[in-house]
C-alpha cells in the first residue's frame, strides 16, 4: 500500500497498474442531496457525510478523488470545512488513493505562495488544477513542490473552449492548447509533477494532445453529464502503457440514485465506466 510520503505520480501509477483509472468527481450541491442524508445534519454534516459515504463505496474502483473547491466555497465557512474533513477522511481511510483538487488556481509568483500553502498544507490535497496563462516562471511555487501534482488546463471540455484554446499561434500555426500541451511536458515537467486536462468532449483534440506529451498523465473530465465518450476517451487518451488517464466523471456517479441507495447506485456506475474503460484500453 502506498504511504502518504510517495508522490502524486508514483499514488497514480499504483492504480493503473492495477486497472483504475476513474476518478470521482466530488462536486456536492445541497439542493440535490438525497432526503436521507440531509435528514437530521446540517448543511457541513450532509455534505461530508454524502462525499465520505461515496469515497467508501468506490474507493476499490478508482485511481482519484476530485472535489472541485466551487461546490464548497458556495456554502461559505460550513462548505469549506466539509471540503477539508472530506479530504483528511479519504486520505486517511484510503491513502493509496491521491485527491485532486480542482480549484483552476494561478497568478504571480509570490500570490501562488498562498495557494500551495492552502491547497497542499491547509487542505492536504496531493495534487491541484491551475490554468497556464501566467506561464511557467510565476508557476514555480506548484512546480517546485515534487511530491505534488500539477494538473495544468489544456483543452477544456466546454462547447465555448475553443475561443482561446484553438487559436493558431506561432511559426508552426498551431493551436494554443497543443502549445500549451507541449510546453508543459518539455519545459514544465522538470520534477515529473505535471500533467495536463483535456476534455472527452473533444477526443480528436485529446489525440493530438496524447501525441505530443507521451506518457504525461491527462485528466479528462467530461465523461456522463457532458456526453464525452467513452471508446473514443480511451483510444485517444491511454499512453503507450495503456494507461496515463484520469478519466472523471462527476454529476454521472454521485447522483446516479437520489434515494438511500445513492452510495451502492454510485458504485454501480463506477463499475460499470470503469469496466467500459477497461475494455476499450490496449
Ligand atoms: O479541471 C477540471 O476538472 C475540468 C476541466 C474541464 O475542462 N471540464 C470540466 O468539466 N472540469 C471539471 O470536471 C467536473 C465535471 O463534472 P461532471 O460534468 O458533473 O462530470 C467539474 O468539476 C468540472 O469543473
Amino acid at each position: 500500500m502506498a504511504r502518504e510520503s510517495t508522490t502524486f505520480l508514483a499514488q497514480l501509477e499504483q492504480r493503473w497498474q492495477q486497472g483504475h483509472f476513474v476518478c470521482v468527481g466530488l462536486d456536492p450541491e445541497y439542493e440535490r442531496l438525497p432526503a436521507v442524508v440531509k435528514e437530521g445534519r446540517s448543511l457541513e454534516e450532509a455534505l461530508t457525510y454524502f462525499a465520505c459515504e461515496l469515497i467508501d463505496a468506490t474507493a476499490d474502483l478508482v485511481c482519484a478523488y476530485k472535489p472541485n473547491i466551487a461546490f464548497y466555497e458556495a456554502y461559505g465557512d460550513a462548505g469549506l470545512r466539509a471540503l477539508e474533513k472530506i479530504i483528511a477522511y479519504s486520505k486517511k481511510s484510503w491513502p493509496e488513493i491521491p485527491v485532486i483538487l480542482d480549484a483552476k488556481r494561478a497568478d504571480i509568483g509570490n500570490t501562488n505562495l498562498g495557494y500551495v500553502k492552502s491547497s497542499f498544507d491547509l487542505l492536504q490535497a496531493d495534487a491541484i488544477t491551475v490554468h497556464p496563462y501566467l506561464g511557467k516562471e510565476a508557476m514555480a511555487p506548484f512546480l517546485s513542490r515534487q511530491d505534488k501534482g500539477v494538473i495544468v488546463l489544456a483543452k477544456t471540455s466546454n462547447p465555448g473552449s475553443g475561443e482561446f484554446q484553438d487559436l493558431l499561434i506561432g511559426e508552426h500555426k498551431e493551436p494554443l492548447y497543443l502549445v500549451v500541451a507541449r510546453n508543459v511536458a518539455r519545459y514544465w515537467n522538470d520534477n515529473g509533477n505535471c500533467a495536463l486536462v483535456v476534455g472527452a468532449t473533444y477526443p480528436s483534440e485529446l489525440k493530438r494532445a496524447r501525441e505530443v506529451v507521451g506518457d504525461l498523465p491527462l485528466l479528462i473530465p467530461g465523461i456522463g453529464a457532458q456526453g464525452g465518450d467513452v471508446a473514443a476517451t480511451v483510444k485517444a487518451g491511454q499512453d503507450s502503457r495503456g494507461w496515463g488517464m484520469i478519466i472523471n466523471s462527476s454529476r454521472g456517479i454521485i447522483y446516479a440514485s437520489h434515494s438511500a441507495d445513492f452510495a451502492q447506485a454510485a458504485r454501480n456506475a463506477t463499475v460499470a465506466l470503469d469496466a467500459e474503460i477497461n475494455r476499450h484500453r490496449g
